[in-house]
């Protein structure tokens, strides 16, 4: 890992800064419209359970859900009835994060961030294990499928060498029509299944 990092170093340092800038801007508008309108959370559950990726995977990994965000726990509900082994990330120092197979929510405990992880008393997953990585984010874009996070660089660090599929449940108001300038670090995800909204069906 820390020899991959390396090869990040020789980076324009501009790009890098009106990357990093324009990532600041997007996400906290985003964030703003994601506390005031209101999610059509089936339609995503839906679209996700038809989905190949979705039924061809054994082993998912996602997160326990922030009030803000779309509710994961019917995802991990499903996948449990249908014997798929569920992963949730447990983070670390330097932006470092591993998965943990859930067993049941009493096993976890709530981070100073107020988000529900493993305890860590078990080992976690093999990263060439997940067949499938539900990738949280706050902003999409459309034309190349990158993807704002909440700047921890969590995913982004864990996906460099990740070999499995991606998919993001993304709501309308996170997709974003414009392009920005990537960080050579940001990797895009694979799958973007977007919200459908009332009279679009
Ligand atoms: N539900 C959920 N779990 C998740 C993520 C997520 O996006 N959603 N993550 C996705 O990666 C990871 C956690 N991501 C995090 C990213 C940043 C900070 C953080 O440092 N927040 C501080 C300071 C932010 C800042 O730099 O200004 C804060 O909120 O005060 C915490 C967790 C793993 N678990
Ligand atoms: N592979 C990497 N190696 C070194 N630094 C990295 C790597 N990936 C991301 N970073 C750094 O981590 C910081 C946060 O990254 P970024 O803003 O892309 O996070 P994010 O995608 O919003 O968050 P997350 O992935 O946790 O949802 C940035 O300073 C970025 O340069």
């Amino acid at each position: 890992m820390a020899k991959q990092n390396k090869d990040f170093e020789p980076r324009a340092q501009n790009l890098f800064y009106y990357g990093e800038k324009m990532k600041r801007k997007i996400r906290k508008s985003i964030l703003n419209l994601m506390k005031k309108i209101p999610i059509n959370e089936e339609s995503l559950y839906k679209k996700l359970f038809e989905s190949s990726l979705w039924n061809d995977a054994k082993t998912v990994a996602l997160t326990m859900s922030t009030d803000d965000e779309l509710n994961t726990m019917p995802i991990i509900e499903r996948g449990l009835a249908e014997k798929k082994q569920i992963l949730i990330p447990k983070t670390f120092a330097k932006g470092k994060m591993e998965f943990f197979e859930f067993t049941s929510i009493n096993d976890l405990c709530k981070t100073k961030f107020g988000i529900l992880e493993p305890n860590g008393e078990q080992e976690p997953i093999k990263k060439n294990e997940i067949d499938l990585i539900i990738v949280p984010g706050i902003a999409f874009s459309k034309i190349n499928n990158q993807r704002i996070g909440y700047g921890g660089g969590f995913y982004d660090r864990y996906l460099q060498n990740y070999q499995g599929k991606t998919v993001s449940l993304v709501r309308k108001i996170q997709l974003v029509d414009s392009k920005w300038i990537p960080e050579l670090t940001d990797v895009p995800v694979q799958n973007l299944i977007v919200e459908e909204i009332n009279d679009e069906k």
